[in-house]
């Protein structure tokens, strides 16, 4: 966690300031403007799902396969958001104190992070290279 996030705690606002569909987007924009602003892997992800994209739309790839790479970005960006939001958690329970379970619990967020990002890869290649090279040499 960057050491600019505050960690002191304050009241939260009462429940019914909270709850309309408005707030709720505009929290979950928060969410991801922090792990934007924050996370180094999240920036990357974004980075090389956006090539991997404008790379299909580049060899025209069929809307089905786009939507299948775009779904495992999908996956990866929400897995390194929960990653995100669990490392918050566990430096909120054990602070800067080491705990072997705060460990287990964040390298398996990570694992799972890694998990889908190779597999991400994997579907990208297998989508993306046929009709690239068929692209090439065909011109
Ligand atoms: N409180 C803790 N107790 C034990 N091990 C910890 C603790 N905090 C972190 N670790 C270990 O250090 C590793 C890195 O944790 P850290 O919180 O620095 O994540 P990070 O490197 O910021 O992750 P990311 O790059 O995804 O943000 C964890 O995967 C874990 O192995």
């Amino acid at each position: 966690m960057p050491s600019s996030v505050v960690t002191d705690t304050i009241p939260l606002p009462s429940p019914t300031n909270r709850s309309n569909l408005g707030q709720s987007f505009y929290y979950a924009g928060q969410g991801l403007h922090y792990a934007l602003t924050s996370q180094r892997n999240f920036r990357i992800h974004v980075g090389i799902g956006t090539l991997a994209l404008i790379w299909s739309a580049g060899v025209h790839l069929p809307l089905p396969q786009m939507a299948i790479i775009a779904l495992t970005i999908g996956l990866v960006l929400a897995l390194e958001l929960v990653n995100t939001a669990l490392e918050a958690v566990v430096d909120l329970s054990v602070g800067q104190t080491y705990h072997e379970l705060a460990r287990i619990a964040k390298d398996c967020a990570a694992a799972a992070v890694l998990v889908t990002a190779l597999t991400a890869v994997g579907v990208a290649g297998l989508l993306l290279i046929p009709p690239s090279l068929a692209y090439r040499i065909l011109g």
